[in-house]
């Protein structure tokens, strides 16, 4: 079989330059194009020297119709609303779309799902082995638990990181709230500030971190009258996620289209 071609948008910021390293060490993926927004500094350079691997051929450009032209796959770690315009362009041109966008606002990714009826459409806040089994390890804590233990899920993250709770949080708090039975939406909450009350049991809370250069940590923790369950993992390289996505688009060329997530890549809902 041949090479999937794979185009890279967003190629210039800081998981554009993992995404295009882990593309050019991946076997059976080759990079065809890279993509930034008009007003990028970056236009006309060469993805690869950009990403520190050497010089590839391939000059970043704004021409996202372009470039997604004759491609197998788009891998786009951007922003919502970017994304929503990579996916509709993606499905014109028949090409698979692996999404770790975070950030994404109630009901905003609807038109994803339109673009996953014609193409395989991989999205997930967490492209990790790692965190994926975290997940599936949460749900299960979750479902053994009753309200008795208090679940909490922290989050820190370096300080350019725009959105919180971080996509990985969110991830983490729906597979508690599946594992309790419970839906996330209204049991969920984000923030606490002043004279809150105590706390009503059953609900998930959420607490967020920024600082330095953190790549990603998350724990969901199991407090409970005079004992604590705490599940914890540490991303040590942002390198990791660049690779889980294009192992999700190696997958995502072998299956119909769909709207997927990593956890069907993995097997984990098998
Ligand atoms: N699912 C996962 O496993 C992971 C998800 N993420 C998520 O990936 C996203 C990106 O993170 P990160 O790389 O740190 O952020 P960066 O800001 O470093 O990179 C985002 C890139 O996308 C570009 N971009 C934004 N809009 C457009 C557009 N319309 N057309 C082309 N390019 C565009 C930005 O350009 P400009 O700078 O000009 O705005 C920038 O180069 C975040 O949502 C983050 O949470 C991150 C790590 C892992
Ligand atoms: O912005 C980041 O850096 C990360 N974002 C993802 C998230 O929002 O969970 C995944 C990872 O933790 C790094």
């Amino acid at each position: 079989m041949s090479e999937m071609r794979l185009v890279v948008v967003g190629a210039a910021g800081r998981m554009g330059r993992a995404l295009v390293r882990a593309v050019v060490e991946a076997k059976g993926a080759t990079l065809v194009a890279a993509v930034e927004r008009s007003e990028s500094e970056a236009l006309g350079k060469d993805a690869g020297e950009l990403a520190g691997v050497g010089p590839l051929g391939v000059v970043i450009t704004d021409d996202a119709t372009a470039a997604f032209s004759g491609a197998d796959g788009v891998l786009d770690f951007t922003a919502p609303q970017a994304t929503i315009r990579f996916a509709k362009l993606a499905a014109e041109a028949g090409a698979a779309h692996i999404i770790g966008t975070t950030g994404w606002s109630d009901g905003e990714d609807a038109p994803l799902h339109v673009a996953a009826s014609s193409i395989p459409l991989v999205k997930s806040g967490n492209m990790s082995l790692g965190v994926n089994l975290l997940a599936a390890l949460v749900k299960k804590a979750a479902e053994a638990l009753d309200e008795e233990f208090d679940i909490e899920v922290l989050e820190m993250h370096h300080k350019h990181k725009v959105d919180a709770p971080s996509g990985t949080a969110l991830l983490l708090g729906e597979a508690a709230a599946e594992g309790r039975g419970i839906d996330l939406g209204e049991r969920s909450v984000r923030s606490r500030d002043g004279i809150t009350g105590a706390r009503d049991a059953g609900d998930i809370g959420f607490a967020t971190l920024r600082g330095g250069s953190v790549i990603g940590e998350h724990s969901v923790i199991f407090a409970g009258e005079g004992e604590r369950i705490e599940l914890t993992h540490r991303a040590e390289d942002r390198q990791l996620f660049a690779n889980g996505a294009v192992k999700a688009a190696l997958w995502a060329h072998r299956q119909p289209p769909g709207f997927y997530s990593m956890a069907d890549v993995l097997g984990l809902n098998d």
